[in-house]
């Protein structure tokens, strides 16, 4: 029997759910930084094995909408949620269960069509064993508040690789039979574009003040092989835009003579030459869109 089909993971923002999608996949297919809300794309991750085909959808967090972007990434995730068929929520070991994590429980339980639902207790290399009973038990008494039944509770790092892949394994053992849905081989359908621009807004959110992070977008203008070069020698141009929303952000991102956007263009040409195999030439340049994140037009063209 062969079984396929589609999980997501959600959670407070920095539950470590990229992560885990990463070591899940074994390649960094999603945005990972100790900045919480950092990501926006639906990005897929796909485990292909001879028994199985397991599709990871990461999303967005749910947050109380402030702005236009806000509520299209709840109604996002609101979609995915109606997609998939196992929704792994993460709980962070370290972190007690408060009211965000009700909320979105509570949010999960609302759902029409339920899908199977498993609870992660992540970063479990941070606490004791004590800790981790009594986060256990916490977790296994949000069936009752909230009415929902768990298949499975387990605790488990992304960061040391503790349980990875008992979390795959029963992932997998959650799905329906079915055929695969993607070539092996393939670790993401997300467009290269794509993984392009998350990997530069990464290196631009290492590098910049805690408040313009939700202010940052990446745009790539133009990309392709460098013309006249032989086939064991290739360069990948990548031309690229910082896009952020007041000429004040601009000058942050820009730097001192512009010390942090070579900084950022230095690291993320390091990122995309491993992650691509090939050495990249990244043109980068700072845009203001005012206010993007309240324009529609502005959401539209930028993809959201
Ligand atoms: N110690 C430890 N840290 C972890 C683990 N998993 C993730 N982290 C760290 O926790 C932070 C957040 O991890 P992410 O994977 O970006 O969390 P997320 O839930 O995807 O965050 P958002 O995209 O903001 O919703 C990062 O600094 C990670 O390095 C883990 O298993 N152990």
């Amino acid at each position: 029997m062969h079984r396929s089909g589609f999980a997501c993971f959600v959670g407070r923002p920095n539950a470590g759910k990229s992560t885990l999608t990463n070591a899940i996949v074994g390649q960094k297919v999603a945005i990972a930084s100790s900045r919480p809300q950092t990501t926006r794309h639906t990005v897929r991750g796909i485990v292909t094995r001879p028994e199985a085909q397991l599709v990871l959808i990461d999303t967005p967090g749910l947050h109380r909408p402030r702005t236009l972007l806000g509520e299209r990434l709840n109604d996002l995730v609101y979609a995915t949620w109606a997609e998939v068929d196992v929704i792994g929520v993460c709980l962070p070991s370290d972190q007690r269960i408060g009211p965000g994590d009700e909320y979105l429980v509570a949010q999960i339980a609302k759902l029409p069509k339920r899908p199977t639902l498993v609870a992660l207790a992540t970063k479990s290399d941070l606490v004791g064993r004590e800790r981790m009973a009594e986060h256990l038990l916490r977790i296994a008494s949000l069936e009752q508040t909230h009415g929902i039944t768990w298949a499975e509770i387990v605790p488990t790092s992304a960061l040391t690789g503790d349980q990875v892949t008992l979390v795959t394994d029963m992932l997998i053992a959650q799905l329906p039979e079915g055929p695969a849905y993607y070539p092996e081989g393939e670790a993401t359908d997300e467009p290269t574009e794509t993984l392009i621009a998350e990997l530069i807004r990464e290196a631009a959110l290492e590098r910049v003040r805690d408040e313009l992070p939700h202010s940052i977008t990446v745009t790539i203008d133009e990309m392709g092989l460098r013309e006249g070069r032989t086939e064991d020698r290739p360069l990948l141009d990548v031309f690229a835009s910082l896009v952020v929303e007041r000429d004040s952000q601009k000058g942050i991102v820009i730097g001192h003579k512009g010390s942090v956007l070579r900084e950022i263009g230095t690291a993320a040409r390091a990122q995309l030459a491993a992650l691509l195999g090939t050495p990249v030439h990244l043109d980068l340049k700072v845009k203001v869109l005012k206010d993007w994140q309240r324009n529609a037009k502005y959401l539209n063209r930028l993809g959201f």
